[in-house]
């Protein structure tokens, strides 16, 4: 059996929660290297009151069980829990090239991020929008989509149910699948990503959305193992545009696209009204959902698995998984963050890489 690269975590925004859910992977079953300033680490965990064994990371030296293995990068300024500093701002990008870098060598197998903080970062003076666009940017890749995977619940009329907060332990062994028959997995990929809504509308071009269409086609096969995706397209426009009536980007933008793509044997779907489009009985014969922008797609996903779902970028040389939640300023420290959105971001990525090499 070949043994797998230890996948990399980067620690994020050291005011945030990121430190204390990294603390929380010490003892992980898969190989993990946590790249964090390891003092800011020791710091968290004596203000948890937590106790913490480190391992210095070295590419040469075989991982210490029991112990959280951390590569070493240091912050500019001592970083206090809830409280931002810009100072450090160059620090978090820094452990992101850091885990890019050993990706494209074939030192980590992948990537899995705990939160940043972009405000900021673009307050340093650093034009940031997300991991998502930087990723990009570092491994020179033209696009890349965000996709969203969390769980849904069925309704007793077999709708779409809220199911809250998903505690680590309720996550299944095997990632990326329903875990009872009551659930169901909802993937949801942006069309646009960090993108102010007044801007939405001309980005949403006829290249962009079958360029769109090609990289969660081919990552859906490639890493999820999915031979013939299903996808399902969400309208721009309220009621898909109501033919016309509503807006006309579906018929002069999208359907022209869908077609062509269906004609090459794509199963992708018309335009379809985003109101409904996330009704149950959808749902359970999609693979995927193409959302036009991120507050079309994320509220949906975030209000039926926040706390369990997992971020993705798709298109990229390299596998990158993520937390579903942000900073959380005001609970670093406290020992209140929940680690069960980081614990299946691993999961996930693993399940990619696995998926990617068989
Ligand atoms: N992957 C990422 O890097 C990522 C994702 C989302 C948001 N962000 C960034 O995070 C910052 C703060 O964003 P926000 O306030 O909109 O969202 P947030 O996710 O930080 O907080 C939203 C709510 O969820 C709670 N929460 C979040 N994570 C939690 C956890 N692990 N356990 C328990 N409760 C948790 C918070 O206390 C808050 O009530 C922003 O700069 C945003 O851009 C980063
Ligand atoms: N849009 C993401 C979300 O709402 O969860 C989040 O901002 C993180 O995006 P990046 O992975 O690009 O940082």
């Amino acid at each position: 059996m070949t043994v797998l690269a230890p996948l990399v975590i980067t620690a994020g925004e050291p005011a945030g929660i990121g430190p204390d859910l990294c603390l929380q992977l010490a003892g992980h079953d898969q190989p993990l290297v946590v790249i964090a300033d390891k003092s800011l680490l020791l710091h968290r965990a004596a203000l948890l009151g937590t106790g913490v064994r480190l391992h210095d990371y070295a590419a040469d030296r075989p991982l210490e069980n029991g112990k959280l293995s951390v590569l070493h990068v240091p912050l500019h300024r001592p970083a206090q829990a809830g409280k931002l500093d810009s100072a450090n701002s160059p620090y978090v990008l820094e452990t992101l090239r850091r885990a890019v870098q050993g990706c494209l060598s074939g030192e980590f197998s992948g990537m899995v991020t705990a939160p940043v903080h972009k405000g900021i970062i673009n307050d340093a003076g650093i034009p940031f929008t997300g991991h998502t666009e930087f990723l990009a940017e570092q491994t020179h890749t033209p696009l890349v989509v965000m996709m969203l995977v969390g769980r849904g619940m069925r309704g007793r009329h077999g709708d779409a149910q809220h199911s809250v907060r998903e505690p680590a332990q309720r996550i299944t062994d095997t990632a990326l699948a329903a875990s009872s028959e009551n659930e169901f997995v909802m993937r949801v990929a942006l069309a646009t990503t960090h993108l102010p809504l007044r801007e939405v509308a001309d980005a949403i071009t006829a290249p962009l959305l079958e360029n769109v269409l090609r990289i969660m086609q081919r990552d859906l096969q490639r890493r999820f193992g999915i031979a013939r995706p299903r996808i399902l397209v969400a309208g721009l426009n309220p009621h898909a545009g109501e033919s016309g009536h509503l807006g006309r980007e579906e018929i002069d933008v999208m359907i022209p696209v869908l077609d062509k793509l269906r004609a090459e044997g794509f199963n992708v779907s018309p335009p379809l009204p985003a109101d409904t489009l996330f009704a149950a009985h959808r749902l359970r014969d999609c693979d995927a959902v193409l959302t036009m922008y991120h507050d079309q797609g994320l509220p949906v996903l975030k209000h039926a698995s926040f706390g369990g779902g997992v971020n993705i970028t798709l298109g990229l040389p390299i596998i990158r998984t993520s937390v579903d939640h942000g900073t959380a300023l005001e609970l670093a420290g406290t020992g209140k963050a929940e680690v069960g959105s980081l614990l299946e971001a691993i999961k996930v990525a693993m399940e990619m890489v696995r998926n990617e090499r068989t």
